[in-house]
């Protein structure tokens, strides 16, 4: 069994992490109080929070919030302590939920549920790019079943980058070389051999990762891959642009207003979704500062009996593995034998957990000089059966 990795954390000046807290978050805090005329309690939270994170301790949520028994089930002794020593997965979730805090997002008022990520979530759906990628699907629907998988499975996958379009030609290519493993065929073996398959997909983000997330899951039903499809979503804004279920509702409208395939496709997402062969589903966990190790009971089983459960995205990635400084050719399947059902993961690679890579990757990743653990220019798709 591979010894337990330390837990990654944000005090280094010249890693990543910090890079997060101290260049990441000033941008986003700024273009929070640019995107909405909050009151000047709210902006001022704003800042003090990010005041907080630089150079103060973390503090607790106000003990009137409706979810701070929550928050203290999921203390692990780092309240009163530095953010930046405090394990990265653990505070930088609960900034997320400190963020909403601080401009009144769960607080009586007008400000009540207004996405603070709202406006860019939006935007991003009446870019050219996604008129371009709904286009797009007149075309895949011209092409045989391995390659629709391949592109929708690929479109699905660098939609977690959300700056490329869809791979129709990617199948043609073979298999691309900033794919760091890919263990796409499991996926499809698990599904044709099952009985009944269900899948289950724990989403991340909205706009276009969400678009593609969903015609993924329409081409899952509609060739049988899937009898039925289970959507986890978030239950509150989180980590930017991570879905909600009102994600789901304006992402399936833009997909529907489209001509063509896509309009088809959206039509047969709102039947799927009203006759139950979609279901919508979410559980506070999801925004839990903790790994998938600690999922509780009733998550658990809801995804037990799953065929395979699809995470999507850098942080699953992170939660599923553990976001540890783990060598990178630990043994994926080793590391996620406790999930309760088959388990795959598409991510572009944008943080320092890496594993299941083989030597040989390793060696071509460290040789191009680059920071190739968070840059967003590799992807990965790891599958334990
Ligand atoms: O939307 P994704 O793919 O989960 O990416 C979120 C990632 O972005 C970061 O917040 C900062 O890059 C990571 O810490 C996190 O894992």
């Amino acid at each position: 069994m591979t010894n337990v990795a330390d837990a990654i954390v944000s005090d280094q000046p010249d890693s990543f992490a910090w890079g997060v807290w101290n260049k990441r978050h000033p941008v986003l805090i700024k273009q929070i109080q640019e995107a909405f005329p909050y009151p000047a309690e709210a902006r001022g939270n704003l800042d003090a929070l990010l005041k907080e994170t630089l150079s103060g301790t973390i503090q607790r949520l106000p003990v009137d919030a409706h979810d701070y028994a929550l928050w203290e089930e999921w203390d692990r002794g780092w309240y009163g302590g530095s953010w930046l020593s405090a394990p990265f997965l653990w505070a930088e979730s609960f900034f997320y939920r400190r963020l909403l805090e601080a401009v009144g997002y769960f607080r009586p008022g007008a400000w009540r549920g207004i996405d603070l990520f709202g406006p860019a979530k939006r935007a991003e759906l009446d870019t050219q790019a996604v008129e371009t990628e709904l286009a797009a699907l007149d075309d895949v629907a011209g092409l045989g079943l391995a390659e629709q998988r391949r592109a929708l499975l690929l479109a699905a996958l660098w939609g977690n980058r959300a700056d490329l379009g869809f791979r129709i030609t990617a199948a043609a290519e073979g298999p691309a070389t900033d794919l760091v493993a890919d263990d796409s065929g499991l996926i499809w073996s698990l599904l044709d051999t099952a009985e009944d398959p269900v899948v289950h997909l724990v989403t991340d983000n909205s706009g276009r990762e969400l678009l593609a997330d969903l015609i993924l899951v329409d081409h899952l039903l509609a060739t049988g891959a899937a009898a039925r499809v289970v959507m986890h979503l978030k239950p509150q804004p989180y980590y930017v642009s991570d879905a909600t279920g009102a994600d789901v509702l304006d992402v399936l409208r833009r997909i529907t207003r489209a001509p063509g395939t896509a309009a088809k496709t959206g039509q047969r997402l709102w039947a799927a979704l009203a006759d139950g062969t979609i279901s919508l589903r979410t559980h506070a966990f999801w925004c839990a500062p903790l790994s998938f190790r600690h999922l509780p009971a009733d998550l658990a089983a809801d995804l037990a009996p799953a065929t395979l459960t699809i995470l999507k995205g850098d942080l699953n990635h992170r939660r599923l593995v553990g976001d540890r400084a783990w060598p990178p050719t630990t043994q994926f399947a080793e590391l996620t034998a406790y999930f309760p059902s088959p388990v795959a993961t598409l991510r572009t690679l944008k943080s320092d957990v890496a594993v299941g890579l083989t030597p040989p990757t390793v060696a071509r990743l460290d040789a191009t000089g680059t920071a190739w653990r968070t840059s967003g220019e590799y992807a990965l798709i790891q599958v334990r059966r």
